[in-house]
């Protein structure tokens, strides 16, 4: 029996008559008949397809490289490629407007309305799609690590990519877990290497990434980009939690000190370092991008990570790099032909290179991922495009709900489709391509819980220093890296702090190895008036984003912004 032998998180079930073997055939039939029925329900050709459910990632690998073009590196991980979109595609995400969640969905810029006619149609075409494949894989893992909390995904996809990159980052459950299943409560219809059609009422373009609450699925046409899926969950449980289960979810990463068991999330769009600050040799991960803080602590969604690859080294960030073997994804590296080992600072194919693999390839994996405790620090992460930002300040409980609304950062390039260069924005929440509820309800569950449980604040900038991008640098690792140590060991509430000008905030003077200009971004700019110019210049445009949530704030909020007199 192939059972037995397979490592307790992945089981393979094939479902199909004609391609097991008698033995698993019988064994699938046992397990899975409720599955099946699922599945000739929902317009699969059982007749057709071979259906792959959770396979061992050998297979998939085996798959991947025979099928895909994947290529197998030296460290042992994966190679794939996404093909034409390497980063999400926010403009064709779309939700469905429908009774049971349209008076919950935050219509603005973010959300496009996409009608329920329209899902079914992109769905049958997925599912279509997915009829035309030898091979359609499934697999079943779990979203958020707290039983209490958690909810049952299904992905159904076409490519093992794709199968595999799920594998790592949902929780993946027991043997016994998924012989139990049963319905999921979300499913994912990746068709990416298929277009919409544009013809499709609602459709402008040949991606679509839709998600439908009343269904709970989501159905992917038109990009091969994995994270769309990882994100998509995201989403998912950034409606859930707050609406189903009154808990706050999180766009960010969460460690918990070795010695102290004290609790640190870190807020920050894309790029702004989630990932590469959380892994810590002094802290254990909880994880790297999407948490729930619950009544009873801190839990992970996710059961892996999605770390960039772009000038990865072994020497500056040693956890992650030691992460890329057997079972972890690369996507769109370029590597030596010769030798098959990645090149991580070539970026002709993207500047937005990833690794996915299982949080347990962190060595300070804290699992499972969730801590009963609630955090002490709060980190929002900027990325400052402008270089006037301070690397390090405290925020008060006003400035910390302000800056979270307001969420000012830079884009990525490579994260989002048609980004090139850094671009200063306002993701309010720190995460508003993944939005759906209004920003002001996320805000007051965080105000409440961070008084509540007396949570210190910091902003970090982790973007330029001491001057705009080209000709200022982005701040040394080494700096941030120091900074969140002094946010740990209490060095910093103890420090001296004086006010940075038009923003109000208090910066502290000394921090043990960052020089004191990096500290205070006034000293670092030879060009005083360019200097004032620029934080003025910023100010006024805090000012104009902060416009849309004035109206949904206590006036100490409002006033702990920048002041123009
Ligand atoms: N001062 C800094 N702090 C954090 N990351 C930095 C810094 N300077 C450069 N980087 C780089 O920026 C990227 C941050 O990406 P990542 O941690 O994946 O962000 P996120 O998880 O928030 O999307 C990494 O490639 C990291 O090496
Ligand atoms: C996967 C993503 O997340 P992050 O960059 O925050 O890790 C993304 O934004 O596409
Ligand atoms: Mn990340």
């Amino acid at each position: 029996m192939v059972l037995g032998r397979q490592s307790p998180y992945t089981t393979p079930h094939i479902l199909h008559k004609n391609y097991a073997q008698a033995s698993d055939d019988q064994f699938a039939s046992k397990l899975i008949g409720s599955d099946l029925e699922y599945f000739s329900q929902a317009g699969f050709d059982m007749d057709r397809i071979h259906l792959k459910r959770n396979a061992p990632v050998a297979q998939l690998y085996e798959d991947a490289i025979r099928n895909e073009g994947a290529i197998l590196s030296s460290s042992g991980a994966l190679i794939n490629f996404s093909g034409k979109k390497t980063g999400r595609s926010p403009k064709d995400k779309r939700i469905v407007y429908e009774d049971t969640s349209k008076d919950e969905i935050w219509w603005g810029s973010v959300n496009i309305k996409m009608d329920e006619h329209t899902f079914e149609i992109n769905r049958e075409r997925a599912i279509d799609y997915l009829n035309t494949r030898e091979n359609v894989y499934v697999f079943d893992g779990y979203a958020g690590w707290d039983p209490k909390y958690r909810i049952k995904v299904r992905v159904i996809c076409a490519r093992a990519y794709h199968a595999l990159f799920m594998n790592n980052m949902l929780i993946r459950p027991t043997e016994e877990e998924l012989a139990n299943f049963g319905d999921p409560d979300f499913i994912i219809y990746n068709a990416g290497q298929f277009p919409a059609n544009r013809f499709t009422k609602g459709m402008s373009s040949t991606t679509s990434v839709e998600i439908n609450f009343k269904r709970m699925e989501m159905v992917i046409l038109g990009t091969e980009y994995a994270g769309e899926m990882k994100k998509g969950v995201f989403s998912v449980m950034h409606y859930l939690q707050p609406v189903k289960f009154g808990q706050l979810s999180l766009h960010s990463s969460a460690n918990v000190g070795m010695e102290k068991g004290d609790v640190t999330l870190f807020f920050g769009l894309s790029g702004t370092g989630k990932t590469t600050l959380s892994a810590d040799p002094h802290r254990l991960l909880i994880g790297d991008d999407e948490h729930v803080w619950s009544d009873t602590g801190v839990f992970n969604i996710e059961g892996g990570c999605y770390a960039k690859c772009i000038n990865l080294s072994q020497e500056k960030e040693p956890e992650i790099f030691n992460a890329i073997r057997f079972g972890s994804i690369l996507e769109n590296v370029v590597y030596d032909p010769a030798s098959r080992t990645p090149d991580y600072d070539d970026v002709s194919i993207t500047e937005n290179t990833r690794c996915a693999y299982p949080i347990e390839y962190i060595p300070n994996a804290q699992i499972p991922c969730l801590v009963e405790r609630q955090p002490s620090n709060i980190i929002m992460l900027t990325c400052d495009a402008f270089g006037v930002l301070p690397p390090v300040s405290k925020l008060t409980a006003d400035q910390a709900s302000y800056h979270f609304l307001a969420g000012y950062t830079s884009k990525t390039p490579g994260t989002e489709d048609g980004v090139l260069e850094p671009i200063p924005t306002f993701s309010t929440c720190y995460s508003a391509p993944f939005i759906v509820l209004h920003p002001g309800r996320y805000a007051e569950m965080l105000a409440d819980r961070m008084s509540k449980h007396n949570v210190s604040c910091w902003l970090i900038n982790t973007g330029w220093t001491g001057g705009k991008f080209g000709t200022g640098k982005r701040c040394p690792l080494s700096y941030t890296r120091r900074i969140v140590d002094a946010v740990h060991s209490g060095e910093l509430l103890n420090a001296e702090y004086e006010n940075f000008g038009v923003f109000g905030l208090q910066i502290p003077t000394k921090v043990e190895g960052v020089p004191r200009e990096v500290l205070n971004p006034a000293l670092a700019w030879a060009d005083k008036e360019a200097f004032e110019r620029e934080v003025r210049k910023l100010a006024g445009m805090f000012q104009k984003a902060f416009t849309l949530y004035e109206g949904d704030v206590q006036e100490s909020v409002r006033d702990a912004g920048p002041k123009l007199e």
